[in-house]
C-alpha cells in the first residue's frame, strides 16, 4: 500500500501566557485506504492534527503531505480532496436535507448531474428518504449528524476526516456509519482519519490506531498488536454497586494479584492479571463481593480499551519508554526525539502546488459563488417578512409619519432629509445590523470551520453573503423616493447619479456591517454596537435631522458614523447638487467599502491561524 498521508516532525505550539505545544514532533505515516484512529484524552491534541491535516491550521514546524499534496505550501490543494465532518455545527442548516448534500457536492467540485446522482445514492444508503425534504436544523441531533456525515462524503473525497463521527447516533446507524467507512475504504480506496473517544467501537473499525497525549503519540499500531503488548494476560471487568467507588485498601487486595485501572464508567474497575493468579483474583472477588460492594463480575481477553487505560493520565513519557509499532512496515526511529517516531519516505512524490488556470479558477469562483448565495437566500428565509419590514413599509411608514410632526411638511429640504433619512435607516438596519449579527454567528458558531475546509475562495464567500442581503436592501433604498412622489408629488431628480450612488450606499453600509462583524470578538458587543448605531442614527446623526437643528457635539458624533455620508450623498442626488459636497460623499463612501472589505479579509479567520 501506499502512503496517502506522510507527516513529519510535526508540532504546533501556542504562545498563551505559557508555551503550549499542542502537537509535539509527531512522524507518522497512513496507507492509502487505511482507517486510522487517533484516540486521546480531552486536550490531547487530536483536533489540532486533524485541523493541520486539513490544512486550516498552519504548523509551527515539521511537513504533512497529503496524497502527493504538500499541505503547508498547498492547503487549498488539499480541500480539493479532503472531505471534513468537524463537532462544532456545520452550515446549511436552514436547507432541506437534499439541498444540504446536493449544494455540498457543487461546493466541492462536482458537476450538477454528478452531485444530484450522489445526493441520492446517499440519500439511499443512508436511510435519510424520509427526511429528505426536511430542514436540518429542524432534524434530531441524531440525523442531524448522519446529514453532516454525509455532506463529509459528498464529492468521494479521497481522504475523509471525520471527528466524532457517531456522536449521538442510536446503535443502528452507528453500525451503519462504520459499514460506510469500511465500504468507502474497501472498494473506493478512501483514506480515512478517524477522531474518537469510543474506544470500543474504534476496534471494530480502525486499521490502527495513534493514542495521543499531551500533544504526542504515546502509541500507534494496529489492535492486534497493541493488545498483544499487554502480554498474555486476562482480564477481569467489575462493576461496584450504584457506581461506587473501592476504597484503598479493596485496591490493594486486587492490586496483589494483577494490575487495576478505572474503567471508562463510574463505579467500573478493570484488572488486568496472568492467566495463573486468575484463579485467585476470583476468589478475592466473590468472597469480597458483599464487603467490596461488587454488583457484577466478567472476565475476558483484553479489548483496546485496555490498551488505552493501561497507558493512564500520568506525565509525558521519556523517549525510551515511547511504544511504536507500524504494521505499514516503517520502524520507530531512536534519532527522532520524544514522541513517536514512524517514519515512513513518502511514496508519493509532493508536487508543486497547482495553481488552476485562470478560466478554471473563475468557472469554479461563480459555481461557489452561486450556491453560496443560493444558501445564503435560503438562509435568510426565515427572516424575510422581518426584514421586507423593513425593506418596504417602514421607510414608507417613517416618511408618512415623519411628514406630519409638528403640523405637517414645511418646506421641500425637510422632506429630502426625511426620505433619504428613512431610505439609509432601513439600509442601515439590514446592511449593517442583519449582515453583522449574521457574520458573527457564522464565526463564533463554528460554521466558518466548515466553510473553510471547502475548496471555495473567500471573495466569494464575502460577496454571497453581501449580495443575499442586497435583494433585502435595495427595496428600502427605493421606497421612500416612490412614496414621497405618491404622497407629495415631491421634485425629487431622479438623476442617472442614483444608479451610482443608490448601489454604493449599499455595497459601503454591507462592508461597514462585514467589518463589524469579523473585526469585533464577542457577539454580544457586535449586538450592542449595532443596536447603539441604530439609535444614534434615529436620534442624533444629521441623517433624519438637518445639522443646523442639532448641537455641535451630536453633529460631530454623526459625521463619525458611515450612513450619515450615505444620507448625503442621497440627499445631494434626489436635490440635484452634485458638487463638491456630493463629491466627497461618493469618495467617502467609496473609502467606507475598501476599508470595510480591507478589514474583513484581513480579519476573518479563512485560515484558522
Ligand atoms: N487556538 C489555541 N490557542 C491556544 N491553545 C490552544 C489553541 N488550540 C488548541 N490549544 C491547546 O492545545 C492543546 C490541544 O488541543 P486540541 O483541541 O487539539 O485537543 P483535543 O485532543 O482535540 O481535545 P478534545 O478531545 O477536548 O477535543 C490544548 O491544551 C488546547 O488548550
Amino acid at each position: 500500500m501506499t502512503d496517502a498521508i506522510t507527516v513529519r516532525n510535526l508540532t504546533r505550539s501556542y504562545r498563551t501566557n505559557q508555551l503550549i505545544l499542542a502537537n509535539d514532533d509527531l512522524t507518522f505515516s497512513v496507507a492509502r485506504g487505511e482507517v486510522f484512529g487517533v484516540l486521546g484524552a480531552n486536550g490531547a491534541g487530536k483536533t489540532t492534527l486533524v485541523s493541520q491535516l486539513l490544512g486550516l491550521v498552519r504548523p509551527t514546524s515539521g511537513s504533512i503531505t497529503v496524497e502527493g499534496v504538500d499541505v503547508v505550501a498547498d492547503p487549498d490543494g488539499v480541500k480539493r480532496i479532503t472531505g471534513f465532518l468537524p463537532q462544532t455545527e456545520l452550515a446549511m442548516r436552514e436547507l432541506e436535507v437534499r439541498r444540504a448534500l446536493h449544494y455540498t457536492g457543487r461546493l466541492r467540485g462536482q458537476s450538477e448531474a454528478d452531485a444530484l446522482r450522489q445526493t441520492d445514492s446517499l440519500i439511499d444508503e443512508l436511510g435519510l428518504g424520509p427526511v429528505a425534504g426536511r430542514y436540518v436544523n429542524q432534524l434530531s441531533g441524531g440525523m442531524m449528524r448522519l446529514v453532516n456525515f454525509g455532506m463529509a462524503l459528498m464529492g468521494r473525497p479521497k481522504l475523509l476526516v471525520l471527528d466524532e463521527p457517531t456522536n449521538e447516533l442510536d446503535p443502528h446507524n452507528r453500525r451503519l456509519v462504520w459499514d460506510v467507512l469500511a465500504r468507502r475504504s474497501a472498494e473506493e480506496g478512501a483514506t480515512v482519519v478517524l477522531v474518537t473517544h469510543n474506544v470500543l467501537e474504534a476496534e471494530s473499525v480502525v486499521d490502527r490506531v495513534a493514542v495521543m497525549r499531551r500533544g504526542r503519540i504515546v502509541t500507534l499500531g494496529s489492535p492486534g498488536e497493541l493488545k498483544h503488548r499487554l502480554g498474555d494476560t486476562v482480564r477481569m471487568e467489575l462493576q461496584v454497586r450504584d457506581g461506587g467507588e473501592l476504597g484503598p485498601g479493596e485496591l490493594a487486595l486486587l492490586g496483589a494479584t494483577g494490575t487495576v485501572v478505572p474503567g471508562a464508567r463510574d463505579g467500573r474497575y478493570l484488572v488486568h492479571c496472568a492467566p495463573a493468579r486468575m484463579p485467585e483474583l476470583v476468589t478475592v472477588v466473590t468472597e469480597g463481593m458483599r464487603t467490596m460492594g461488587i454488583e457484577d463480575f466478567r472476565l475476558s481477553r483484553p479489548s483496546l480499551e485496555d490498551v488505552y487505560l493501561s497507558l493512564g493520565d500520568g506525565p509525558d513519557p521519556e523517549p525510551s519508554t515511547v511504544d511504536v509499532t507500524d504494521s505499514a512496515g516503517s520502524a520507530g526511529s531512536a534519532a527522532v526525539p520524544a514522541g513517536v517516531a514512524v517514519l515512513a519516505p513518502p511514496a508519493v512524490p509532493v508536487a508543486a502546488p497547482v495553481k488552476p488556470a485562470l478560466r478554471e479558477r473563475l468557472a469554479r469562483g461563480l459555481t461557489s459563488f452561486k450556491y453560496l448565495w443560493l444558501e445564503q437566500m435560503l438562509e435568510v428565509r426565515s427572516t424575510w417578512w422581518w426584514s421586507l419590514l423593513f425593506g418596504f413599509l417602514m421607510p414608507v411608514a417613517m416618511v408618512f409619519g415623519l411628514t406630519r410632526i409638528g403640523g405637517g411638511l414645511t418646506d421641500q429640504n425637510s422632506l429630502l432629509y426625511i426620505v433619504s433619512g428613512a431610505a439609509v435607516f432601513s439600509v442601515a438596519t439590514e446592511g449593517i445590523a442583519t449582515l453583522a449579527q449574521r457574520v458573527g454567528v457564522v464565526r463564533t458558531s463554528g460554521m466558518l470551520l466548515y466553510y473553510v475546509s471547502l475548496p471555495i475562495s473567500r471573495t466569494a464567500f464575502l460577496a454571497a453573503l453581501v449580495f443575499s442581503r442586497l435583494l433585502l436592501i435595495l427595496p428600502g433604498l427605493v421606497t421612500p423616493i416612490v412614496a414621497a412622489r405618491l404622497m407629495y408629488d415631491a421634485d425629487l431628480v431622479l438623476s442617472p447619479m442614483l444608479l451610482v450612488v443608490l448601489p454604493l450606499t449599499c455595497l459601503a453600509l454591507s462592508a461597514v456591517g462585514l467589518a463589524i462583524g469579523t473585526v469585533v470578538e464577542s457577539m454580544d458587543v457586535i449586538v450592542v454596537i449595532t443596536n447603539l448605531l441604530i439609535f444614534v442614527l434615529l436620534l442624533a446623526a444629521p441623517v433624519l435631522i438637518p445639522p443646523e437643528s442639532l448641537p455641535l457635539p451630536l453633529r460631530l458624533i454623526g459625521y463619525l458614523l458611515p450612513p450619515t455620508y450615505a444620507a448625503e450623498g442621497l440627499r445631494h442626488a434626489l436635490s440635484g447638487d452634485l458638487g463638491g459636497m456630493f463629491l466627497v460623499d461618493i469618495a467617502v463612501l467609496l473609502g467606507m467599502t475598501v476599508l470595510g472589505l480591507a478589514a474583513t479579509s484581513r480579519w476573518i479567520r479563512w485560515r484558522i491561524a
